[in-house]
């Protein structure tokens, strides 16, 4: 459940007075997603997406995010368009938090994922890669390798209770990961948390991608890898050869991956489950009992982090 924040009439008819979509007929809370809280907003003008940013989302990251999207949108990726008051401001304060509203995406992200998601997902990327090259702001990828000896760190003594040995495990792949990070791929803005929740798909077409308050600029080659992580993986945890095929087939139509790129695929997909495994571990292990949010399981990021860990060259991935 993902409501954290209430919002009474009297502050939403406020809060739309500042924009230009009519009254408001129904505003109701969105169950998915763990980050912030959200609402669909219907008024007399249509129907709209309503996002209060709660605590882990700095606010300072807000115009990045909100700025992406409308530079995104402008080029004709499918993802949402923030709305602006007629002050010409996409972000104001709602129930005493950021808040702002963003246009509502037809589609539904896919339960269960087949190969045909695949190629149309590595497609959508690159698309996304290309079309953010010339967006103005930055913002730094605080998951990145630096970070992850920190989150490590404030997981590490209770990690056993996950997983016997678990911290011991991750120490070898950590130290690696750092020695051996890649730095002159090319790099960009990246959506960085591309997974089947955040694509939508109507009539077995994508149709729109959602969100992106992980985005940051980081190496482009980081992005497939998280894809890989979150497309590929069948629910037993095998690697499916056949989807990573289409994914970064899909990507190179528009994209085409240079030798370096492709050589670093294995590391950077055993980086990128190492960072949901972090971030996993530290909200199994320091979410309160009775918050109302379902945790992830960080073992299913374990098992991809083993894979990558055998595999020498992207041919593992039948590339
Ligand atoms: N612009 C949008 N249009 C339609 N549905 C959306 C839109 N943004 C998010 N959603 C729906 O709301 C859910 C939660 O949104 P998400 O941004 O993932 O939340 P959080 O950032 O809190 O994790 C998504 O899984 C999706 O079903
Ligand atoms: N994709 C992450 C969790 C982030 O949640 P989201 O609802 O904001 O996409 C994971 O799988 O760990």
């Amino acid at each position: 459940m993902a409501v954290y924040t209430e919002v009474a009439d009297d502050q939403l008819d406020a809060f739309l007075a500042e924009y230009d979509i009519g009254e408001p007929q129904s505003c109701k809370g969105i169950a998915e997603g763990v980050e912030n809280s959200n609402y669909m907003l219907a008024t007399t003008r249509g129907t709209y997406f309503l996002t209060l940013y709660e605590k882990r989302v700095d606010p300072r990251d807000l115009p990045f995010f909100l700025g992406l999207m409308d530079h995104l949108a402008a080029r004709g990726i499918p993802c949402p368009t923030p709305l602006h008051g007629r002050d010409g401001r996409a972000l104001r304060t709602l129930a005493d938090r950021p808040a702002a509203i963003i246009t509502f995406l037809p589609g539904l992200w896919p339960r269960r994922i087949l190969v045909d998601h695949c190629g149309p997902v590595g497609t959508a990327l690159a698309r996304l890669h290309l079309a953010a090259s010339d967006f103005a702001q930055k913002r730094p990828n605080a998951l990145s390798v630096a970070g992850w000896r920190p989150l490590m760190d404030a997981s590490r003594e209770r990690a056993h209770e996950v997983a016997p040995g678990l911290a011991d495990e991750l120490r070898t792949d950590l130290a690696a990961l750092e020695r051996d990070w890649p730095a002159d791929l090319p790099a960009g803005v990246i959506h960085a948390d591309l997974f089947q929740d955040n694509v939508l798909f109507l009539h077995d077409k994508l149709s729109g991608l959602i969100d992106f308050y992980f985005a940051c600029n980081d190496l482009l080659a980081y992005d497939i890898a998280v894809c890989l992580n979150a497309w590929c993986f069948e629910p037993d945890r095998s690697f499916n050869v056949t989807k990573a095929r289409a994914l970064v087939g899909g990507y190179q139509q528009v994209r085409p991956l240079s030798a370096a790129e492709r050589a670093a695929l294995p590391l950077l997909a055993r980086g990128a489950a190492m960072r949901f495994l972090l971030t996993r571990l530290y909200d199994w292990l320091h979410t309160p009992p009775g918050a109302m949010v379902k945790r992830k399981d960080p073992m299913e990021c374990l098992a991809w982090l083993r894979f990558h860990r055998s595999i020498a060259s992207a041919d593992g991935y039948g590339l």
